[in-house]
């Protein structure tokens, strides 16, 4: 291997201490391989037989990377649980290798430090990390249906305590260096400017005697094996009520800290090595793999190819609601692009700033940000009731109520008010953009950019593109979105775009299996059983009674007759039932409702003459939603509405939270296999209904025994 091929360099400086500096070639971040194990054999060989060092300090080489964990890649390739095993216990020999040399070891960490990337660090005796927004520490190992592979179950708990660590290995979750200082995971935050020279300093300071530190209840539970048994049942259970069953990874997490504690460390490794290798061959962990995928190359793709988007320097939305507010704040946190609101009422502008202050005032409170910080990102959103500073927006957003005259006055007013290179996209969520440009000078401007509520949240963007939205705009529009936050999808005009076009025959089935008698909470458990974030009921509660009833009429005269709503919304609204919003539903709200349970607001039973009793199996209820929304997004793909069935698997992930261990829709009919999903479908249209006909493309594909992915 020649020199410049090689990921480690060692450097041995003027004071004793050794600099061992990672850098993968040619690869914008570091990561884990197997092939390196022999490499850093080799030099801790080297280091050992160094009798003049006094320290190690680990950084990495590149820019704003530490380490981003084991390449995912390499554990893809794994055929077999035997080649998992292997990579884990090659980890566990390296990281115990470097964790028994005499002199003591300093991980310098900038940038994200994740996974197997922690656990090289765990693995060292001291950890220092800088304060930039760019170091992020966690083990999201869970988020690819695995777990810390590489020590990270053993080292973690005996670092900050079983509870800390169930915390991080359980949701995954990335902290920043001041909280990681906070919880006992690392022992200094420097600036970036002095990181290495602090690391030295540290390394000249020698190993650190540690003793766990834990607070009143962490000694009750954490010290003794009765204390561990409640804490452990307990984490099970809370588990157990949010993954369902459907997610093997944190049951395995709970096991192997558990019996590490128990047992030992060494004991707590084969262990883990032994689950590791068993979740990275589950169909859960293949499918959230894909996503992770997905994802990072739709990070880098433009909206069109070869056409470089514009840079956004100025944003406008339209309506300050809670829509344009959410707009306003991820333009401005997130893109870090000054935003004006436009409204025709001042309480609308304050209603819209104010949304962004309640959610960096949180930050403040929480000591995430400084008020300085905070009080320049609220300087960056500005609100009008008349057109001024509008001039030279690059981006109209508009978020105004779902009117279409409203829609083309807004068109007029910003083709008189902004330049010819202003884009108009609009945020609505069912009217189709076509119609939206139908009257504007520039429609190669118009697009649709559809946001999901609550913005700031919820991960993904549609940008809708019309017969005459011009290359540019969609290119613009889709990096804008990104910088935003969102993980854009393009889909192509029509009524309900992709997400709600989906979305509509699954919530109308729901509604459908209420009327049949089927109770509201037991419809919404069999969808949540089956891995949907909420039950359809309540997500149409949650949306607006009103909002669901507006958009079926539009889906049923473009689309079809499938898309007819079953006849309740009637009966609902003249109730004043909307949802939520104005606390009447499918549920109770407000004084109503019990705190912390959730309850059904029986009177609706009555409203619509119903006697609810379980008859049907929760696997048959979540079947007859579901197989509606497969077959709409089959139809999706066909006409062209999704540009890729990944598209259309990130799209319904992100929007509507489709089970993510299925890996979408289009994965999850692949695992079914077209064949017997048609089969499914064709005994569904005979017990149901001619809704639940196949479409042409998935017979095609069942004859041809086709699938959507290779
Ligand atoms: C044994 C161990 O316990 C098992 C493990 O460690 S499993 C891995 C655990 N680590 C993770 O899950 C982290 C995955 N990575 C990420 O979340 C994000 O990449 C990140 C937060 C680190 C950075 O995000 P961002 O700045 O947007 O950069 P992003 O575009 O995602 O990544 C940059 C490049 O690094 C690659 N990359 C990042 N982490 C990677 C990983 N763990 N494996 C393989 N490639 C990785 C991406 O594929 C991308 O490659 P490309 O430039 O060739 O397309």
């Amino acid at each position: 291997m020649s020199q410049q091929e090689k990921t480690f360099s060692l450097e041995i400086r003027e004071d004793n201490i050794g600099v061992l500096t990672m850098d993968v070639p040619g690869e914008t971040m570091n990561t884990l391989r197997a092939e390196f194990a022999d490499e850093i054999s080799a030099l801790i060989k080297d280091i050992k037989a160094n009798a003049d060092l006094q320290g190690l300090v680990i950084i990495s080489g590149k820019k704003d990377s530490f380490v981003a964990g084991a390449d995912i890649t390499m554990i893809d390739a794994c055929e077999t649980a035997a080649d998992a095993e292997k990579l884990s216990l090659e980890g566990h020999r390296v990281m115990g290798e470097l964790e028994a040399l005499n002199i003591p070891v300093v991980a310098a960490i900038h940038g994200p430090c994740l996974g197997g990337g922690l656990e090289l660090a765990l693995a060292c005796h001291i950890r220092v990390c800088t304060e930039s927004t760019k170091t992020v520490l966690g083990v999201p190992e869970v988020m690819l249906g695995l777990l810390p592979g590489s020590g990270g179950t053993q080292r973690l708990p005996r670092l900050i305590g079983v509870a800390k660590s169930l915390d991080l290995m359980l949701t995954g979750k990335q902290i920043r260096g001041k909280q990681a200082l906070k919880m006992g995971l690392v022992d200094d935050v420097v600036p970036e400017t002095v990181l290495l020279e602090v690391a030295v300093k540290l390394a000249k300071k020698g190993k650190i005697q540690r003793k766990l530190k834990l607070d009143l209840v962490g000694k009750l539970l954490e010290t003794n094996k009765l204390g561990r048994n409640i804490m452990f049942d307990q984490a099970k259970k809370q588990t157990l009520s949010k993954t369902r069953g459907n997610y093997p990874a944190p049951e395995a997490i709970l096991e192997v800290v558990k019996l590490g504690q128990e047992k030992g460390f060494e004991a707590g490794l084969k262990l883990e090595a032994k689950r590791f290798s068993e979740l990275a061959m589950t169909s859960e962990s293949a499918a959230l793999r894909g996503i992770f995928f997905a994802t990072t190359a739709m990070k880098k793709e433009d909206g069109v190819k070869g056409v470089k988007p514009k840079k956004v320097k100025k944003a406008v939305v339209l309506g300050g609601g809670l829509m344009g507010g959410g707009i306003a704040n991820v333009t401005a946190t997130k893109a870090k692009v000054p935003v004006r609101i436009k409204d025709i009422a001042p309480q609308g502008l304050l209603n819209a700033q104010k949304y962004t202050y309640d959610i960096l005032n949180k930050k403040v409170k929480r000591r995430f940000m400084s008020k300085s910080e905070m009080q320049s990102q609220l300087a960056m959103i500005t609100g009008t009731t008349e057109y001024t500073g509008v001039k030279n927006a690059d981006i109209v957003i508009e978020a105004v109520f779902e009117d279409l005259k409203l829609k083309h006055q807004m068109v007029a007013d910003i083709e008189a008010n902004c330049n010819e290179n202003t884009i108009f996209a609009s945020n609505t969520s069912s009217l189709p953009i076509t119609q939206i440009a139908s009257e504007a000078k520039r429609p190669e401007n118009v697009i649709g950019l559809h946001y999901f509520s609550p913005v700031d949240k919820m991960p993904l963007a549609e940008v809708i593109v019309h017969p005459g939205t011009s290359d540019q705009t969609i290119s613009t529009t889709v990096e804008f979105a990104r910088k935003q936050g969102k993980t854009p999808i393009v889909v192509k005009d029509g009524a309900g775009f992709y997400v709600n076009r989906i979305l509509a025959p699954y919530m109308n089935e729901a509604a459908r299996l209420v009327l049949e008698q089927e109770p509201i909470d037991v419809v919404d458990k069999a969808l949540v059983d089956f891995g949907f974030p909420v039950g359809p009921v309540t997500l149409l509660d949650e949306v607006g009674i009103d909002v669901g009833a507006k958009i079926g009429p539009i889906l049923t005269k473009e689309l079809g007759s499938r898309f007819e709503a079953p006849a309740v919304f009637d009966k609902l609204l003249a109730d004043d039932r909307k949802g939520r919003k104005n606390e009447k539903g499918f549920y109770l709200y407000g004084k109503k409702a019990k705190k912390g349970k959730k309850q059904v607001d029986e009177s609706i039973y009555k409203l619509l003459n119903l006697k609810p009793e379980a008859k049907m199996a929760p696997k048959a209820i979540a079947e007859r939603a579901v197989l509606l929304m497969l077959n709409e997004a089959a139809r999706c793909l066909d006409e062209g509405i999704l540009r890729s069935a990944r598209d259309g698997d990130i799209g319904a992930i992100f929007g509507i939270g489709f089970p993510p261990f299925l890996g979408g829709p289009f994965h999850y009919m692949d695992s079914i296999g077209i064949a017997e999903l048609v089969d499914k479908l064709e005994r569904h249209q005979e017990k149901y209904g001619e809704r639940f006909a196949p479409c042409e493309s998935l017979k095609a594909m069942a004859k041809e025994g086709k699938k959507f992915y290779n």
